[in-house]
This record gives C-alpha cells, sequence and structure tokens, in this order.
C-alpha cells in the first residue's frame, strides 16, 4: 500500500514530562515521521502554532503528501481538545453494575446527536474510559474520553465532511453539550483554499465560553489552519477579548532549528525538506 497522504497533530501534553520517546518533544516527534514520510514529495511540514499569551496551549502539526503540489485535495477537518470535564458528564463515562455500556454512553452523553447519520463502533474501558469510531460515505469522525476528575480530557475529530451542510458552532455547540468542559481549544485544517470552506476558517463566538487566543496559518498550496483556545466564561461581559494573532511574515522565518527547544520556539524553520514554526 502507498501512502498518498500523512497528517499527525496534538495539543499540548498535561503531563509532558511523563511522555515515553518519541513523545518527549514535538522535535523528537518529527524526526520519527521524517524516518517514514519525509521522502513523500512534499517533503514533512511541521508547524507549532500557539499563542506566547497562552503558554500551555500549543498545536503541532505535521504533514507530509506524495503529491509535489502541496497540499493535498480539499478537506476540512475539526479537532476539538477539551479539559475539566463537568463531573456529571464525565460520569457517563464510568461503567456501572446495571450494565451500562459503550452503547448508553453514547446515547446519554449524546454523542450519538453530534452527527446523527454517523455508523458509531463504540467502545468501554473498565472501569472507566470511552472510545468511538464513526463514519458516514466519506466522513469519519472519533471521539476519546479519559472521565477521571482532576486530569478528565476529551477529544472530538471529524474529517471529510461538506463544510457548506454542516454548520460550525452548531457542530461545536452539540460537542461541548457532551462534556461541558471548563476549557477547549479548535483546531480547522483546510485544504484545497480558503474560501471553499464557507464559515470554517472563521472564529465562533461560544456561548458560556471566551476565547482566549485565535492563531491562524496559511499552508503552502492554499491550505489554512486555525487554532482558537476558549475558557468557561458565566459571566460573559467580565470575559476579556481574544488576542488574534496573525501568520508570520517571510521575513520572520530564521535558520535555526537546532538551537531552538521547542518551549521557547519563536521562529520559523525551514530545514532539509521540513518547515517548523510558532506563529505570533
Ligand atoms: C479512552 S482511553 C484512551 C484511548 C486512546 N489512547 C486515545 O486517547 O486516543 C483512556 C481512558 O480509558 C481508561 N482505561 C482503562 N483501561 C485502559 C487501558 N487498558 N488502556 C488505556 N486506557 C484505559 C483510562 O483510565 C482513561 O480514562
Amino acid at each position: 500500500m502507498t501512502v498518498f497522504s500523512v497528517k499527525y497533530s496534538r495539543g499540548s501534553f498535561i503531563f509532558p514530562s511523563a511522555q515515553p520517546a518519541p513523545h518527549r518533544s514535538f522535535s523528537e516527534e518529527v524526526t520519527v515521521l521524517n524516518g517514514f514520510f519525509g521522502k513523500l514529495a512534499s517533503g514533512g511540514r511541521a508547524y507549532v502554532m500557539g499563542d506566547p499569551m497562552v503558554p500551555n496551549r500549543k498545536w503541532h502539526v505535521y504533514f507530509a503528501s506524495n503529491e509535489s503540489i502541496f497540499p493535498p485535495p480539499r478537506m476540512v477537518t475539526l479537532e476539538m481538545c477539551m479539559t475539566g470535564l463537568n463531573s456529571e458528564s464525565a460520569s457517563v463515562f464510568f461503567k456501572k453494575d446495571d450494565g451500562h455500556n459503550a452503547k448508553q454512553m453514547t446515547k446519554l452523553s449524546g454523542i450519538s446527536d453530534i452527527l446523527p447519520e454517523m455508523e458509531i463502533c463504540d467502545f468501554e474501558f473498565d472501569p472507566c474510559g470511552y472510545s468511538m469510531n464513526g463514519i458516514h460515505a466519506q466522513v469519519l469522525s472519533t471521539v476519546h474520553v479519559t472521565p477521571e476528575d482532576g486530569f478528565s480530557y476529551a477529544s472530538y475529530e471529524v474529517m471529510g465532511f461538506n463544510p457548506g451542510a454542516v454548520e460550525y458552532k452548531a457542530l461545536i455547540e452539540r460537542v461541548l453539550r457532551c462534556f461541558k468542559p471548563a476549557e477547549f481549544s479548535v483546531a480547522i485544517t483546510v485544504f484545497g483554499g480558503h474560501k471553499w470552506a464557507d464559515s470554517w476558517g472563521r472564529s465562533a463566538a461560544v456561548d458560556g465560553y471566551a476565547s482566549r487566543s485565535h492563531v491562524e496559518q496559511e499552508i503552502p498550496g492554499g491550505g489554512f489552519m486555525m487554532y482558537q483556545c476558549y475558557a468557561s466564561c458565566p459571566n460573559y461581559s467580565s470575559c476579556p477579548k481574544a488576542v488574534k494573532v496573525a501568520a508570520p511574515l517571510p521575513k520572520q522565518i530564521m535558520h535555526c532549528w537546532e538551537e531552538v527547544e521547542e518551549s521557547e520556539m519563536c521562529c520559523v524553520v525551514e530545514k532539509k525538506g521540513f518547515t517548523i514554526g510558532e506563529v505570533r
């Protein structure tokens, strides 16, 4: 089987020092990924997006494609990372003596209502935890839930949908209803031209949450990424305004990959076919 394209993405780890190799730093991960995919026609391309005002919330992305013209065809991807889950919402993802299983977790949590047409294969962990994969035609989605209090976490990812047929803000709100997190991030990746993605390239005002940061990054060939972090804010009028951070200008490109630790990256690096940068 030939790889057509690959994308690896993650937020900042909650416990970075607990990560085993090769996840001790993004540069280590990129080295491993380039070992597998760096020889694809596009070369490996890596980005770190984040707002310096929100230091523990960065979005790490790696792409490679067998097309020399990057990026691959039209595609929108939404990725949400949620922490501080509401304890009642999280309790759904604990097994119970009455045989409470993954199917009931999917229904009771509201996950089945996020995109009702999805066919879902769900799994409950023992004593708690939940994962599912969903499919409908070319649309794919996945959810993973760690419900334990103190380090609760849920992720939602969907790709391959028609952005004109799914309303961006409403989808985010259906996901939030399942978990009611204290904080969350949304990463949007658009391949195939900015305009095609309709409302998906714009920031969303989400009821009950304040946008804490908003970062945008153009991808060579017409692609686009947007990364937004939110924190719950019941009294919306007193919420601080979001800081909108622009994409880096070409003149900010610096060749300093080897000298830069991930924690202090402040530049864009292009070296031997891969690019890594932090957007400020
Ligand atoms: C949903 S699973 C992780 C799935 C997957 N690694 C991910 O996040 O993409 C994590 C939750 O399942 C629970 N769990 C129970 N048994 C587990 C196991 N054998 N492996 C991983 N997680 C387990 C953890 O305590 C946690 O609440």
